[in-house]
């Protein structure tokens, strides 16, 4: 490994001012990188997908643990700085330039991949959402290490009856088990954003047989649609879902938030 400036002065040589319409906040602590870096476990020699690495902090970090790195970025200026770091880790930085939701990713990797990344809150939830939907399972991908506004995060990991449990949640602990890793102060970024973050990890489970994801996704969807019906009010638009939940003995008072996700998973699959 060749001897790296510090990301300062990267950023500084290469004119990498953060773009707010882009997203960009940056991390530049190398300890608190490698600790990121370090939620997937041992990465020696395993394939990692990595979105938005701009000028590479987290990058390093991967590449240090010993990670093949496949980095999506889509903001050009930050080409040079990543060049710059596979030059350092010959053979184990291929940076794609793009935008990670118009790219295939199984495709891009080709074999079994960590994600990890610190994406805007957008792209974040976008990618997120597309990770664990869809009816094939077990993923390509072996685990989730991913930055999200400490808000999301809570919602990712809620339980039942909470007030930040909703279709999130249900999506991210059906079929994959879902932990807030790491709180993250908003001060380690450069700019600060004006919330605080969390890292989540999500690895994924065995699915539930004999249920459809798309289902699933339906049910979740009107009963959280209209969280503050009752299910006999909420689900009424899903052909069968009442007579469902008096064969499974769900009364049909309950609100969505109080169903658990089990209760979820059984009602999909009575209508799968
Ligand atoms: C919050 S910054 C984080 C940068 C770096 N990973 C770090 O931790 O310091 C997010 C990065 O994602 C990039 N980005 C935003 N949207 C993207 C997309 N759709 N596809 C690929 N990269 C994207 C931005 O250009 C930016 O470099």
């Amino acid at each position: 490994m060749a001897d790296l400036p510090p990301l300062r002065e990267v950023i500084a040589k290469h004119g990498l001012s953060a773009s707010k319409a882009l997203g960009q906040n940056f991390l530049f602590d190398a300890q608190l990188l490698d600790r990121i870096a370090a939620i997937p476990g041992d990465l020696q020699d395993k394939a990692v997908l990595e979105v938005g690495p701009g000028p590479g902090g987290l990058t390093r970090a991967l590449l240090k643990a010993g990670a093949r790195v496949t980095a999506i970025e889509m903001d050009k200026r930050c080409l040079p700085a990543l060049a710059e770091l596979g030059e350092a880790y010959p053979g184990n930085l291929r940076v794609i330039e793009g935008d990670a939701l118009k790219l295939d990713h199984n495709d891009l990797m080709g074999e079994p991949y960590a994600v990890v990344a610190n994406l805007p809150y957008n792209v974040g939830t976008a990618l997120f959402t597309r990770w664990l939907s869809g009816e094939s399972w077990p993923p390509q991908w072996t685990s989730l290490t991913l930055m999200f506004q400490l808000e999301v995060a809570h919602r990712i990991v809620a339980e039942a009856g909470s007030g930040t449990y909703g279709r999130l949640a249900v999506l991210a602990q059906w079929r994959s088990t879902a932990k807030l890793a790491m709180k993250v102060h908003r001060s380690a970024f450069t700019p600060p954003p004006k919330v605080m973050s969390a890292i989540v990890y999500v690895e994924p489970g065995e699915m539930p047989g004999g249920v459809s994801a798309r289902m699933l996704e339906r049910v979740t969807e009107a009963a959280f649609g209209q969280r503050r019906k009752m299910l006999r009010q909420s689900l009424k638009g899903v052909p069968g879902a009442l007579e469902v939940l008096a064969s499974l003995g769900i009364d049909s008072q309950r609100r969505a938030e109080t169903l658990s996700v089990d209760e979820f998973v059984a009602i999909a699959r009575a209508l799968s």
